[in-house]
């Protein structure tokens, strides 16, 4: 098949660009740096490849380096059709530069480039246009000017693709390649022609960056905005996760009614609305993780929170590129640990690879959701203004990012420093501030739900079913003699020390391939004892039964710090080359979340 390449600058629009073109949904935020792998889908006839971002044929960071040694090999395949130089029309000089190089590149290698002039309703709506007749003569190449968000042009683009595509040779560039090193000279020159006026794009961006980026209020709105987002996972999702709960009890009686007596009842109640229902109902609640994440991610605030924290983050030997990878961890290690390609300073990557697992994932939501709904009231509020519960997540997650600076700090202190490269300069571009793009928004949110329910539903359900049937025989003598009973005594002595007692124990084990296991398994336990009171209250159940403050906290503890997740070893093994680190980090995170559960558990009460 033949191919069609997107390259270009950070932030210019690449991978909005790219899913319009083959209706494919990948990952478009407003921030440099958000596509790190080569991702293709199809366009008419043709294989489109959408490249991560780069600055310049000579690179920095690890996946500028990827898109450079693709683009390169790339450029000496034979299928390659036509390379499609995305620029920022309204930041045209430093789009150009990488455009002008990428243009060189192909004229050597005998390949056609075309020049996409992307975001231009912003320009327009700045009152400027862009002729692109003149530039395309200037530049020697096709010029399309369109904008990949409002569909601007997008059409005429689509249709012309292909034809250049089908002869690429037609439209190859006549123009005397520009030699790379003049390509900074000949992009100012350009720009100042036909682009627009810098200046006035930057005075409205500059006016809020005074603010946002202020020594004082930059910092309180920073701490503000972080706060606020961790408040609003627990308050804004409760009704939703309310509406949820009263629809599985409701469709737990309503089932249970045709069912009768007996141990299908049992096992419907217990394992099915009692595992599975338990894990549902915090769905929402990482629905709005996702969207507050969304909103900041597209708003162009992300870069800004980076550029704060680039102090304060050198401080425990990481960088302020190592904000976004930790605020995305929240969400899931996964991404995160793979946006930790664009941190240039290897050190600094390795330490915040390393330190991710501890940010509290959407897996951990439902286990603090749990926890603290059995350990504080739900009308408790702090000063009378904030809800407790709220409070209390923050703090949870507040937790895991003080523990990962500490452990960062550590290891930064404390291991030797052999690459100079370690100490490069702190460079990152702010993107324009941009109101948040609803639809892939709303589509991510609903998404993130979904995905979550896959990912953890099979596990969950068997979890839950081998437990009960464990837990179910032999009838009549009640959970305490059954079969999961007699596992659980064996392995008490392990998590007696924690105040918990063999139930909890059987739950953190079966959840330490995937922590979102635990509340299924809890909640098929205490099904199985208290199935007649509360079929998806699990809290209540919890709380009827008394869990201690000490050993409620502790457990939460635990679960902030324990790295209990086969995928995020999986890609950490990845991702820093050594099987040895991820093994390492199992081993040393778990003994370190014992011995807080322990100490909590000991000295709260
Ligand atoms: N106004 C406007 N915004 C756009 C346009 N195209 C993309 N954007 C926004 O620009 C931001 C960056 O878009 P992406 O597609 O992620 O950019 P990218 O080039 O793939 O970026 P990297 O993967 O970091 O290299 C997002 O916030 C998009 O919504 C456009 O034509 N007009
Ligand atoms: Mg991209």
């Amino acid at each position: 098949m033949k191919r069609i390449i997107l390259v270009g600058k950070p932030n210019c629009g690449k991978s909005l660009l790219f899913n319009q073109l083959t209706g494919l949904r990948q990952k478009v935020a407003n921030f440099p740096g958000v596509t790190v792998e080569l991702k293709s889908g199809q366009f008419k006839e043709f294989e489109l490849v959408d490249f991560p971002g780069t600055y310049s044929l000579h690179t920095l960071s690890k996946d500028e380096e990827i898109a450079v040694v693709k683009l390169k090999e790339a450029m000496q395949q034979e299928n390659t059709a036509v390379v499609v130089c995305v620029l920022d029309a309204t930041r045209m000089e430093r789009s150009l530069v990488f455009g002008l190089q990428v243009q060189a590149l192909a004229k050597a290698h005998d390949k056609t480039v075309v020049f996409v002039l992307n975001m231009i309703d912003e320009v327009r709506r700045y009152g400027f246009d862009i002729d692109t007749t003149q530039l395309a003569d200037e530049l020697g190449s096709p010029v399309f000017a369109l904008s990949a968000k409002t569909l601007i042009g997008l059409s005429e683009f689509q249709k012309a693709l292909p034809e250049i595509a089908r002869q690429p040779e037609q439209y190859r560039n006549e123009q005397s390649a520009i030699a790379p090193e003049n390509a900074l000279i000949v992009a100012r020159e350009l720009s100042k022609n036909h682009g627009v006026n810098a200046d006035v794009v930057l005075k409205k961006q500059n006016r809020i960056d005074s603010f946002m980026l202020n020594n004082v209020f930059g910092g309180v709105a920073f701490l503000f905005i972080m706060f606020f987002l961790f408040q609003s996972i627990f308050t804004w999702a409760t009704p939703l996760m309310d509406a949820v709960e009263f629809a599985i009890g409701e469709l737990a009686v309503w089932v249970t009614g045709f069912t009768g007596e007996g141990m299908t009842t049992d096992f419907l109640s217990d394992a099915i609305f009692g595992g599975i229902g338990s894990f549902l109902v915090f769905v929402p609640q990482i629905m709005v993780l996702t969207l507050i994440i969304g909103v900041l991610e597209d708003s162009g605030y992300l870069a800004r929170a980076a550029l704060i924290c680039h102090k304060p983050l050198s401080y425990f030997g990481l960088s302020g590129r190592s904000f976004i990878p930790y605020l995305s961890g929240h969400a899931c290690a996964i991404p995160a640990i793979m946006a930790a390609r664009t941190i240039e300073s290897p050190r600094k990557r390795l330490f915040t690879m390393m330190t991710i697992p501890l940010m509290s994932c959407s897996a951990r939501l439902p286990v603090y959701a749990l926890l603290i709904a059995v350990l504080i009231p739900a009308d408790a509020t702090l000063m009378g203004i904030f809800n407790l519960q709220g409070v209390a997540f923050f703090g949870l997650y507040l937790f895991g990012i003080v523990t990962a600076l500490l452990v960062s700090f550590f290891l930064h202190k404390f291991t030797h420093q052999h690459d100079e490269k370690s100490d490069m300069p702190f460079i990152l571009e702010l993107p324009t501030y941009r109101l948040p793009h609803w639809k892939p928004l709303m589509y991510r949110v609903v998404n993130s739900g979904l995905a979550f329910i896959k990912r953890a539903g099979p596990v969950i359900f068997w979890v839950s079913v081998v437990i009960w049937v464990l837990g179910y025989f032999p009838q009549h003598g009640g959970l305490e003699n059954s079969y999961l009973g007699k596992i659980g005594h064996f392995i008490e002595p392990i998590f007696e020390p924690l105040g918990l007692d063999w139930r909890y124990g059987v739950a953190i084990l079966m959840s330490f391939l995937a922590r979102e296991v635990f509340v299924g398994a809890l909640g098929t336990l205490f099904g199985i004892e208290g199935a007649d009171e509360n079929i998806s209250g699990l809290a209540e159940n919890i709380q009827a039964d008394g869990l201690a403050l000490g050993a409620g906290i502790g457990l939460l503890l635990f679960y902030v710090v324990a790295l209990q997740c086969v995928a995020t070893v999986a890609v950490l093994r990845a991702e820093t080359g050594k099987a040895r680190i991820a093994a390492g980090l199992v081993v040393a995170y778990g003994l370190l979340a014992y011995i807080i559960a322990l100490l909590a558990a000991n000295l709260i009460n």
